[in-house]
């Protein structure tokens, strides 16, 4: 059911804004947790998602102006090229004491704060998917009117789905290269050892097995044990044996490099949708 406006419900404490795959990441978790489902509005562009997050959640799903007013919190997971028309629409419905939360990446509290009335709280979040199992990794940094209260209203609502981290604003595009988009690089190396597994004659389930358990078992490995990876891949690595021989192929291929030339390009694509996203606030 899709309800406007504020009666007999209870007090909205967070609007959520663009329910794609990251704000169903975020709404689902916070449901997950024992959130009330009635404490909760969200907002997507397409009728057959607002139908399915209704049924899915039983959460009230209303249009962008409705959700954000009487809110406490408003969370922004929208694409960063969608941002700007986003803020302009919610400024003139947002309380002055509203907290607005970002996900998008690259988009920086400036930019944001320049698209909402004068001494909004704005807090910049970049979250990633692996809160849909509660593993995520989340770092968050303050915009200039963001106090320690609102910081932790935040915290709050990411360590429902794994582990939070405040950082100074200056590295988020780099944290959106290494644990935003980290999860993808993860998969595509997953997926490159299924597919080997395939070629070296492996049934594919089999292979898919042998993989995700390894992938699995190493990063509890490395978590619990707290030894750096060079040693644990030193610990796998018999003179003379299997290990080396594949390692040294990694090598000679420059899968190190690789990896670092990957990571900067994320961190310029950050930097390049911030640059994006002030040009057309300028513009507007
Ligand atoms: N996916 C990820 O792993 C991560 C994503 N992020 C950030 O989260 C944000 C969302 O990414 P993601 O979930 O992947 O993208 P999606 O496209 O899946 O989700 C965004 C959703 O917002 C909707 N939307 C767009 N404009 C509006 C609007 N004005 N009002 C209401 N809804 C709107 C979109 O509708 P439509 O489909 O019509 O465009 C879409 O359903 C991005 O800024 C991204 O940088 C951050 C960390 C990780
Ligand atoms: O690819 C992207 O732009 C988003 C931000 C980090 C992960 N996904």
């Amino acid at each position: 059911m899709t309800v406007h406006g504020t009666d007999r419900r209870p007090p909205r404490r967070l609007a959520l804004l663009g329910a794609g795959v990251m704000g169903e990441t975020v709404l689902s978790g916070l449901v997950r947790a024992g959130w009330d489902p009635a404490t909760i509005v969200a907002t997507d562009r397409r009728p057959e998602r607002v139908a399915e997050l209704e049924a899915a959640y039983g959460i009230t799903m209303s249009s962008n102006v409705d959700a954000v007013a009487g809110a406490e919190t408003v969370l922004l997971v929208v694409k960063p090229q969608d941002m700007t028309s986003l803020l302009g629409e919610i400024a003139p419905a947002l309380d002055a004491t509203t907290l607005v939360v970002s996900m998008a990446a690259g988009v920086d509290t400036a930019t944001l704060e320049a698209g909402l009335p004068a001494g909004q709280p704005v807090v910049r979040v970049m979250p990633n998917t692996p809160a849909q199992v509660d593993e995520g990794m989340a770092a968050v940094a303050a915009g200039s009117s963001a106090t320690d209260d609102h910081l932790e209203r935040v915290r709050d609502i990411l360590t429902a789905t794994g582990r939070v981290a405040v950082v100074p604003e200056r590295y988020l595009d780099a944290v959106t290269a290494i644990s935003g988009s980290g999860p993808a690089y993860l998969f595509f190396v997953v997926e490159a050892m299924i597919e080997a597994g395939v070629h070296l004659g492996l049934p594919r389930d089999t292979s898919t097995e042998l993989v995700v358990q390894t992938m699995l078992g190493s990063a509890k490995l490395l978590r619990e044990s707290g030894e750096h990876p060079a040693i644990l891949r030193e610990r796998v690595t018999s003179p003379g044996g299997t290990t080396a021989a594949a390692l040294r192929e990694l090598e000679d291929h420059k899968v190190r490099a690789a990896f670092l030339s990957a990571m900067e390009a994320a961190r310029d694509r950050s930097r390049d949708l911030a640059a994006a996203a002030r040009e057309q606030r300028t513009g507007a």
